[in-house]
């Protein structure tokens, strides 16, 4: 029996650590591809290194060309970018929807067959847009969130009644946003729901909503406190989870981002519900029956993911939507202080895609509408050329340094490639090269808590 493929498409932060819990796990080879050559082969290196020490045999690959990804039984995609303090997840969108386009286009090309998990943001609306661009059949695409805002649900009411995280489970529903439903009544410790532990004393209902809306703004936090980017052990961990259960047949039920064809009264839309996942991809959706408050929140969260896959819809028609969802703005991650923003303008990472990303941020991108707008001229005057087309990023210019190197460089066994890596690290550009219409300011919106 052949061992399993698993393509790593997106080799950042979560794509690293993805690779090395793939290997931990030792699921099967691994092949890490990202448009920011030397990265993916870099990190690959690097972990089948720690394999030896760690002891599994996983095989690993990097690359920066679509074919590497050939044949894969499972896709994991985290291309694009991630936000920054002061961002929301929908600032994306204008970027990311053009890299889940290549994306898909890549995926169609070389693995059709292949279970593909989708994490870049704005989840909900990327992953339809992958689906859309890789024509693969609904049941073989989803998106992974829900896992991870559950978790996040159940580390937090573990330390709240000081028990094992073991005894505790949770579901949250819903967009993967700040509308997100964590689903209280089917929130259990050791199977006693929380309803029942309000009514035994534990916690109090006031408490119960803090810990809910940390919940909802679990990304944000986190986002707040790393300042240059976004949560990826947990993220990376919960998509192994579903590539597990897919690839063992596990039938696992989790919360996952599919596609519904009726069910909750959403069709043909991506929104996070309980699935199993198994040989089949998704396999069979769970209807939980709702009461009224419960049907409302999710309602009101379906609006939201709705709104973004509109202006997906237009974007992709050339002819940007009236988002629906413009009067529900979505939160944004807290600013603290002036270095956030001087991080954002300064960091060494900081390219044209970047400063995209940043002119998202910088003008009140509080209503879908405006995501809208901005995609739109992001989308037509520059990612087009850059991001969807074949070198969705630039090489990496290598910096002065790089080119002369120092005396005691020049002696090291140093081949092209690895100075190259080296190189790519170091240089100023390592994301998607992009407009040159890039903002003046980092963005400016008023600090808010998370
Ligand atoms: N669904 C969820 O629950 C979560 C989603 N995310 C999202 O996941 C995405 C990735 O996050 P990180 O890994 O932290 O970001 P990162 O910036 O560390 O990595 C993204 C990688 O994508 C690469 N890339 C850009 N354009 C590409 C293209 N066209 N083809 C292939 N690779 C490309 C970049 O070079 C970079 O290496 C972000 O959009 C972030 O918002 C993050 C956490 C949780
Ligand atoms: O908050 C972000 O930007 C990343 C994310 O989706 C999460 O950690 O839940």
């Amino acid at each position: 029996m052949s061992r399993k493929k698993i393509a790593l498409v997106g080799a950042g932060n979560i794509g690293g650590t993805l690779a090395l819990l793939a290997g931990l796990k030792d699921l099967g080879d691994i092949v890490l591809f990202d448009v920011v050559d030397g990265v993916p082969q870099g990190k690959a290196l690097d972990i089948a290194q720690l394999s030896t020490v760690a002891g599994f045999d996983s095989k690993l690959a990097g690359s920066s060309k679509y074919t590497a990804i050939k044949g894969a039984d499972v896709v994991i995609v985290t291309a694009g970018v991630a936000r920054k303090p002061g961002m929301s997840r929908d600032d994306l969108l204008g970027i990311n929807i053009k890299v889940m386009q290549a994306v898909g286009e890549g995926i169609k090309k070389n693995c059709p067959n292949a279970f593909v998990i989708c994490i870049t943001n704005p989840l909900d609306a990327m992953v339809w847009v992958l689906q859309q661009a890789s024509g693969l059949p609904a049941n073989k695409v989803v998106g992974m969130a829900g896992v991870l805002d559950s978790a996040r649900f159940r580390l937090f009411l573990a330390e709240e009644f000081n028990v094992s995280v073991e005894d505790v489970s949770a579901f949250v529903l819903g967009g993967h946003g700040d509308t997100m439903v964590p689903m209280v009544r089917y929130s259990t410790v050791a199977g006693i729901p929380l309803p029942d532990l309000i009514k035994m004393g534990w916690i109090t209902r006031k408490r119960l909503n803090e810990i809910v809306d940390r919940t909802r703004n679990g990304g944000a936090e986190i986002v707040g406190l790393l300042k240059t980017g976004s949560a990826f052990y947990a993220p990376a961990a919960s998509a192994i989870n579903m590539a597990e259960s897919y690839l063992k047949d596990k039938k696992r039920v989790l919360p996952c981002a599919v596609s519904l064809n009726g069910q909750y009264g959403v069709r043909g839309m991506y929104v996070g519900v309980p699935v199993v996942i198994g040989a089949g991809g998704a396999e069979r959706v769970v209807e939980l029956q709702l009461n009224a408050s419960e049907k409302a929140m999710l309602n009101k969260s379906v609006g939201s993911v709705k709104g973004l896959v509109d202006v997906c819809k237009g974007i992709m028609k050339g002819t940007p939507a009236k988002p629906a969802a413009a009067k529900a703005p979505a939160k944004k991650a807290p600013v603290k202080k002036a270095p956030a923003k001087k991080a954002a303008a300064k960091a060494p990472g900081k390219t044209t895609v970047k400063k995209a990303v940043a002119k998202a941020a910088a003008k009140p991108a509080a209503a879908v509408k405006k995501v809208a707008a901005k995609a739109a001229t992001t989308a037509k005057a520059a990612v087009k050329k850059t991001v969807a087309k074949k070198p969705a990023v630039k090489k990496p210019a290598a910096p002065k340094a790089a080119a002369k190197p120092k005396p005691a460089a020049r002696k090291a066994p140093v081949k092209k490639a690895a100075a190259k890596t080296t190189a790519a690290r170091k240089a100023p550009a390592k994301k998607p090269a992009a407009p040159k219409a890039a903002p003046k300011a980092a963005p400016k919106t008023t600090p808010k808590k998370a």
